[in-house]
């Protein structure tokens, strides 16, 4: 007998009730979403790569427990359906490749990344992170890692690689959709103090983050160094995105828009922070005209942060 959609109902990290599609084969029921091409599997906790993507996960009645796979796939369908909605982008290849997620990564991992192929969380230690699948802001930043790797392809060092990491952490926000929505892993971070998040857009000074090139850092081009800190002088161009929204009165989806354009259509595998400055007036050009106001906004707000 051939395998069929189903909807499978159950509960993310935070507890929160949700239903999302699966897959029925002979009497059990799988987390695959065949209409957005979406599997989600399990690592058991294993923290052994060669054992990637681990076990598709499984259940008996369709009702799943399991609040990190459950957001894992909810979470990833809603990334899917805003690249297509949004840019008409069919997965992060344009072409339905199989978005690949795998929960329960390692013990205590207090991490989530892109390998290349697939998207891995960990559960966090439950203290400095819950299942980190939990927040739309972090799967929308891993996926868009996917996108970046096949459009610009930004290398992921130095002022490139903090341009990967920001247009990451834009993107990861603007599929968040909150109001004022410019912190990152908020739902995730810290269970125990609120209000605080991983990185601030709008603030980044206020996670130790530059928002001008001023102070900008040049750290070593290391793991310890965070590959010349992507993660920290990400900052500065969040800064700047902010900037452009909050000065030109554009909706976040024409903001993303512009972005978008300038990541796909514009900007390269060893873009720096000019290049990106060039490449969003660019876009922004192509998409209200030269003498807009959007692009007047994009200007002034790489120029706030001392790029241009
Ligand atoms: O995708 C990324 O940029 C991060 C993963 C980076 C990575 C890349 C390659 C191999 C390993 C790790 C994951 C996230 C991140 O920003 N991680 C930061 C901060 C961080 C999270 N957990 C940590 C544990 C230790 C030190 C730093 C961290 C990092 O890895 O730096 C993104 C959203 C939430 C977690
Ligand atoms: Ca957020
Ligand atoms: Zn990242």
């Amino acid at each position: 007998n051939k395998a069929t959609h189903a909807t499978g109902t159950g509960k993310g990290v935070l507890g929160d009730n949700k239903s999302f599609n699966t897959l029925s084969s002979s009497g059990t029921y799988y987390l695959q979403d065949s209409t957005r091409n979406l599997k989600t599997y399990t690592a058991r906790n294993s923290a052994n790569e060669n054992l990637l993507p681990g076990t598709l996960l499984s259940d008996s009645d369709n009702y799943w427990t399991d609040g990190a796979a459950v957001d894992a796939h909810t979470y990833a369908a809603e990334v899917y359906d805003y690249y297509k909605t949004k840019f008409n982008r069919n997965s992060f290849d344009g072409n339905g490749a199989a978005i690949k997620s795998t929960v329960h990564f390692g013990r205590n991992f207090n991490n989530a990344y892109w390998n290349g192929a697939q998207m891995i969380y960990g559960d966090g230690d439950g203290s400095t992170f819950v299942p980190l699948s939990g927040a739309l802001d972090v799967v929308g930043h891993e996926i868009t890692h996917a996108v970046i790797e096949r459009s610009a392809n930004l290398v992921y060092e130095n002022q490139s690689g903090a341009l990967n990491e920001s247009f990451a952490d834009v993107l990861g926000n603007l599929i968040e959709d909150r109001d004022n929505g410019w912190l990152l892993g908020e739902d995730i971070y810290t269970p125990s103090v609120s209000g605080d998040a991983l990185r601030s857009m709008s603030n980044p000074e206020s996670q130790g983050d530059p928002a001008h090139m001023d102070d900008y850092k040049n750290l070593p081009n290391t793991r310890e160094g965070d590959w010349g800190g992507v993660h920290t002088n990400s900052g500065i161009p969040n800064k700047a995105f902010v900037n452009f929204v909050e000065t030109s009165g554009i909706t976040r989806d024409n903001a993303g828009k512009v972005w978008y354009r300038a990541l796909t259509s514009y900007m390269t595998s060893r873009s720096d922070f000019d290049d990106a400055r060039n490449a969003t007036i660019q876009a922004a050009t192509d998409l209200f005209g030269s003498s807009s106001t959007e692009v007047t906004a994009v200007t002034n707000a790489w120029a706030a942060v001392g790029v241009g």
